[in-house]
């Protein structure tokens, strides 16, 4: 049987963590995360990270040799140029740990929480997508409330993606945040219930 493969997308803060842990929780799926592999992509002593140290200098590094995030976001976020270049060395390592552990798996369904989808190319990675949606104004207002950040850098977080207005017009299946969570679920269980394949 061929496996069901999620992709779990959205704009930064629309909600693809709350369906995430749903997903886990009340249907006990295997989760993927692109944002997890991100982080092991730049573990200390990875040559990515290195790369990253010799075009940016040490100051990137935290004291612990640690990437220093905030810092490299405030670059990435505001200079396109530099974030095509640091996404050229993390997402090809990031397509690679999916394909490994979907190949690993053998679990029937599995979820990718993909949030550059579309814009890294990785949808030849899902049988399917479903896309997280919610007003820009309220995925602006979750984005500042949860990560502490100002207008402007939340602003700029935002405006690096692809509009959540565009991504919904990919989806198979568009789940819409913009009212509770618990109907934000509902519309989980009406999703995982259908079987659509691309
Ligand atoms: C710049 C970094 C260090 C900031 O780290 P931070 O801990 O603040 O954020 P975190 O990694 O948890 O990402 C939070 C969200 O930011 C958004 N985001 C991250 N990278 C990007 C990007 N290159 N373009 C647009 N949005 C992005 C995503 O919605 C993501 O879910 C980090 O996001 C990063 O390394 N980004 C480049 C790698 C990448 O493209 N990751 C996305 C998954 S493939
Ligand atoms: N329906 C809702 N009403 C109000 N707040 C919500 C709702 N859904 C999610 N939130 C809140 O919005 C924030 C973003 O949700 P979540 O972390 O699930 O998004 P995400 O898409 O995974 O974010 P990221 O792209 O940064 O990983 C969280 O603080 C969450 O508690």
């Amino acid at each position: 049987m061929n496996k069901r493969i999620i992709g779990l997308t959205g704009g930064i803060a629309t909600g693809k963590s709350t369906v995430a842990n749903y997903l886990a929780s009340a249907y006990n799926l295997p989760i993927l995360d692109a944002d997890i592999y991100a982080r092991d992509a730049v573990s200390v002593g990875s040559p990515i990270l290195s790369a990253i140290a010799q075009r940016y200098g040490s100051e990137i590094l935290l004291p612990d040799g640690n990437l220093n995030r905030q810092k490299l976001g405030e670059i990435i976020f505001h200079r396109p140029e530099e974030r095509h270049w640091v996404e050229s060395l993390i997402h090809p390592y990031v397509g690679d740990r999916f394909l490994q552990e979907i190949a690993e798996s053998s679990a029937p369904t599995i979820v990718l929480v993909i949030p550059l989808l579309f814009e890294a190319n990785m949808t030849n990675l899902v049988t399917e997508i479903w896309v997280v949606y919610c007003s820009e104004s309220q995925q602006m207002q979750r984005l500042i409330q949860r990560n502490h950040l100002s207008e402007e850098q939340a602003q700029a977080r935002i405006l690096s993606q692809m509009s959540i207005q565009e991504k919904r017009t990919f989806a198979d299946y568009v789940l819409d945040n913009s009212y509770s969570v618990e109907l934000l679920l509902k519309h989980v269980d009406e999703a995982l219930k259908a079987n659509s394949s691309k």
